[in-house]
Parts: C-alpha cells; structure tokens; sequence
C-alpha cells in the first residue's frame, strides 16, 4: 500500500482502527494467557519494568514532518514523490544510512550522492528545527516518571548538531533524561535497526547492568522498533496513522498516543490524572 505524503488523508482504514482502539492496545505479542481469576487488579500483565528508553523525533517531538517536507521539495526536482513507503524506510536512522536509502531507493543516486543530499537539505531543516513542538502526552509522561523516581534515558538516530535545535525549546523536559545517547555518540558503531543505540543506552544506567527484559522502549518508527527488539527489550510503537500496519507487528504495544500509555500495565507507578 502506498500512501503520498502529498495527500494529507491518512490510511482510513488504519486511522479507523487506531481511533476506535484508543485508551486499549492495538497489539501485543507478548502477552501471556493470564487466568483472569489470578490477575489482581494491580498486577502488571506485560511486564515489570525498572527503566524506560525513549526514542525522540516522531515519539517525544514532532520533527518528522519537517524531514519529509524537505525530502518532498527535493524529490520534486526529479519529478518524482516521497512516499509513506519510503518514509516508513528512513525514519529513525542515522542521517547517512536515511541519506543511502533515500538516493538508492528513488534512483537519482546518480545525480545525487547521499553526502550531497544532506548537505543540501541542511540549511531548510537547520531553519525548521528551532519551531519543534513537542508530541501529545510527551511532557506529562515525561514529568510523570521523573516524579515517581523511575529511571528514563533518551536514544535518538538525531546527531549532535541537530539535537540541540530541535530541543531547543524543550531544556527543561530534555534535562529530566538520566542521559542521552545521540547519533553520533562513537559507541553507535550502526544505526537502528541495530541494537547498537540502546544497549549504549541500557549501559549508561546508573543501575547497569539492567536486564533488558525490565527495560521499556518507546518508538515510533519501524527501524526502532525493531532495534529495541534486536536488544531484547520491550518495546511500545506510537506510529503515525499513516504508517503501513504491516510495520506495527513486531512491537509488543501499539497505542495511538502516549496520551494512551497505562503505566500500571507494565508496573509502573499509575497517573495521578487518572486511575491508569
Ligand atoms: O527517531 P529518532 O529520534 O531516532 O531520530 C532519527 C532521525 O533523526 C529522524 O528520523
Ligand atoms: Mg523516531
């Protein structure tokens, strides 16, 4: 199924489906057949989680549009269109591993190299970056754990440079990270899918070594995902409604929002807000 990016409907059928399930899981592979007369109403049934990794653009702030706005511009040049396809690809790597895929994939690799079209695309997104806003539920979950004493640390594809305008409105909730392991940190050897970023992260714990089992990720792209898994951790997926649901099977979780997130499922301390 592909889906332009030109075309603000989302998926109907996959919005459908994330609306009517909003506030219950969309998935869970790893939930076990749980005798209902054995669940007491306060026992996690996914998991005891310790320690919680975040993943940052498309899941904390809302910095994935301004990459696929660019990429648009620059493919129109070739006469061609980003796709959710495509985009489903890209999201959560490193900026040249998204580079080789973008040029490799749309077939201009000869007219332009994967070094160029960062370069090019560098002065829109540099000018972009600054106006992020954060995502629906970040800051509340955010604070949340903070307040409770649960342990959370932050593992972005985003690199140094790029890290500090995006977050440059958002010092005070970034400064709540136990830690943050960028892109570019020289213990990254590979991007995500590889598991590389959040065993780097799992390690900087205070805590360490923190069995991944306890460890919770939360995602939105599909290379995250999958990164999280290759670490053997748990994951929940956030997605955008656009995204192909064929990439939201291999997360243990998938909600709409992390409005949606109940903590007390995974064995963390509940929301004052509300009884989840
Ligand atoms: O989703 P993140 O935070 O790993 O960031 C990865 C890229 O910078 C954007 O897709
Ligand atoms: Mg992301």
């Amino acid at each position: 199924m592909l889906q332009l990016l030109q075309s603000p409907s989302p998926n109907r059928l996959l919005r459908n489906f994330l609306l009517n399930s909003r506030s219950k899981p969309l998935h869970n592979r790893t939930a076990t057949t749980v005798s209902m007369a054995n669940l007491s109403s306060d026992a996690p049934s996914r998991g005891s989680i310790t320690h919680i990794i975040f993943d940052m653009d498309g899941l904390l702030l809302d910095t994935e549009g301004f990459y696929t706005e660019v990429q648009q511009k620059i493919l129109a040049r070739y006469d061609k269109t980003f796709d959710w396809s495509l985009k489903a690809k890209m999201m959560g790597m490193k900026a040249i591993e998204a580079a080789r895929v973008f040029v490799n994939e749309t077939g201009i690799s000869d007219s332009l190299s994967a070094e160029d079209f960062l370069v090019e695309r560098e002065d829109m997104l540099r000018s972009m970056f600054p106006n992020t806003e954060a995502m629906q539920g970040a800051s509340r979950l955010i604070r949340h754990l903070h307040a409770k004493g649960v342990p959370f640390g932050l593992a972005t594809g985003s690199h140094k440079r790029h890290f500090e305008l995006k977050t440059q409105r958002h010092g005070e909730l970034f400064k709540l990270m136990h830690h943050i392991v960028l892109g570019d940190d020289p213990e990254v050897k590979k991007g995500k899918p590889s598991p590389d970023i959040f065993l780097a992260a799992a390690k900087r714990f205070e805590e360490h070594p923190v069995d991944p089992q306890r460890i919770l990720v939360f995602e939105d792209a599909p290379s995250g995902v999958l990164a999280a898994k290759n670490a053997g951790m748990n994951v929940i997926m956030v997605p955008d409604p656009r995204l192909d649901s064929s990439y939201l099977g291999d997360a243990d979780q998938v909600l709409s929002s992390l409005m949606d997130f109940n903590p007390k499922e995974w064995g963390l301390p509940p929301f004052e807000d509300s009884e989840s």
